[in-house]
């Protein structure tokens, strides 16, 4: 699939996901200090890659910085998209199932190569959970986006 990719920062942890993500046969599009001449201030750069997942150019987007909460903060303001952060395997395995997230927020900080290999085989392998529960708090979410929340 299409992923778009941001970080704030030039790590070697977010190249080795950028590289990960081609080896696992993604079409990857980056941002930030990853693509020369992108703004890479994390607000900016994580907005963007969200907005392509928003817009549909990207099936999913995985944004990063060193804590990893500002680029989920900023990807959670693009209607549509729900981006989770997640330090570990069991995290991003919850994150698709019960959340249908679409953007995978990352910690430069706490996130090992290792580890990163573990969240991705997580990421990619779960699948949204069919059941009624957790399809309503999806639609809540969208609901809440657009301003129209369908409970108080
Ligand atoms: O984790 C972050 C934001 O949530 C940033 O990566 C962190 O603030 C570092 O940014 P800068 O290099 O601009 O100080």
């Amino acid at each position: 699939m299409r992923i778009s990719v941001s970080s704030d920062m030039d790590e070697p942890v977010a190249r080795a996901l950028v590289s990960q993500l081609r080896g696992r046969g993604h079409d990857v599009l980056t941002y930030g200090a990853l693509r020369p001449g992108t703004d890479p201030q994390w607000a900016v750069c994580s907005a963007a890659a969200a907005r392509d997942v928003a817009a549909g150019t990207s099936e999913q987007a995985v944004v990063c910085c060193w804590t990893g909460t500002g680029a989920s903060i900023a990807a959670n303001k693009v209607p549509g998209v729900r981006a989770a952060l997640c330090t570990d395997a069991y995290t991003a395995d919850g994150a698709r199932r019960w959340n249908d997230a679409n953007v995978l927020a990352l910690s430069l900080r706490l996130t090992s190569e290792p580890l990163l290999k573990e969240i991705l085989d997580a990421w990619f392998t779960a699948e949204a959970s069919p059941e009624a529960e957790d399809r309503r708090n999806v639609a809540h979410i969208a609901s809440l986006d657009t301003g129209r929340a369908d409970t108080p």
